[in-house]
């Protein structure tokens, strides 16, 4: 079975300033990949590269059967098969948590009001906050806006899911919660690429690790490479502690 994202010799600059050095790495069906690696690495990028929120220069990207690379890409369709959560929540204050999740579907898919209600209330389910429906986001804690970011992406039915450090503005206790409905959004099947500076949770969940060290795919392995580096810079990552 072919790769749901696939990167292939990616290169990315920013100007004089190389970000991407001939990254590539492969997600297969189901799999969860943590990208992981110092501040600056260009693990942001490579997760803002595969959903087309940034061009490349050269190189290939394949996600979910769309060329990225492609300047003919069907950003819409894209969209349609690829959600993404990032660190901030982007929940529109005005609406209840039950419009939020509602607005894509009835704006991008034309389901009634009726049809983009009853998934609302299912995927809010999904991450445990059915009672929280409607209410506002600014009555939400910080982990509770990001389990509804989570589930208005989940309510596009995604084939694949990308987290940028979902949980890196949360407190320990509200960053368990996001990082529970995330474990069993991977032990339900979902295809998902983590920007992560959680090390236990990439060590448990993930079934493929990405150690990004100055722009360049550095390791590859299993959450077990985390317990047995090869590499001194990975060693030293480990060390810090982060
Ligand atoms: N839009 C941009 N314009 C210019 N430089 C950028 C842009 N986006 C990122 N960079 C630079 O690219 C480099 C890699 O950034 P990136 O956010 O991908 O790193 P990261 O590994 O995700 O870091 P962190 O863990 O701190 O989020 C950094 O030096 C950053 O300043």
């Amino acid at each position: 079975m072919s790769p749901v994202v696939s990167l292939s010799n990616v290169h990315k600059s920013f100007g004089a300033l190389k970000v991407l050095d001939g990254v590539s790495f492969d997600v297969g069906v189901g799999e969860v990949a943590a990208i992981i690696g110092q501040s600056g690495s260009g693990k942001s990028t490579a997760l803002r590269c595969i959903n087309a929120l940034e061009t490349i220069q050269q190189g290939t990207i394949q996600v979910c059967g769309h060329a990225i690379h492609d300047p003919a890409l069907d950003r819409r369709a894209l969209r349609r098969d690829v959600g993404i959560v990032f660190q901030s929540y982007n929940l529109f204050p005005h609406l209840t948590v039950e419009q939020n999740i509602m607005l894509a579907p009835t704006c991008v898919k034309a389901l009634s009001k009726g049809e983009a209600r009853d998934l609302a209330r299912e995927v809010l389910s999904h991450v445990g906050l059915e009672a929280k429906a409607d209410q506002y986001p600014e009555q939400l804690s910080g982990g509770q806006q990001q389990r509804v970011a989570i589930a208005r992406s989940l309510a596009m039915r995604p084939k694949l899911m990308l987290f940028d450090e979902v949980t890196s503005a949360l407190d320990p206790q509200l960053t368990g919660e996001v990082l529970k409905v995330m474990e069993t959004l991977a032990r339900e099947g979902m295809t998902m690429i983590l920007v992560t500076h959680e090390m236990a949770f990439a060590r448990k969940v993930a079934s493929k690790v990405v150690y990004m060290h100055q722009g360049r795919v550095w390791e590859t392995g299993t959450g077990a490479m985390l317990d047995d580096p090869q590499t001194p810079e990975l060693r030293a990552f480990i060390g810090n502690g982060l």
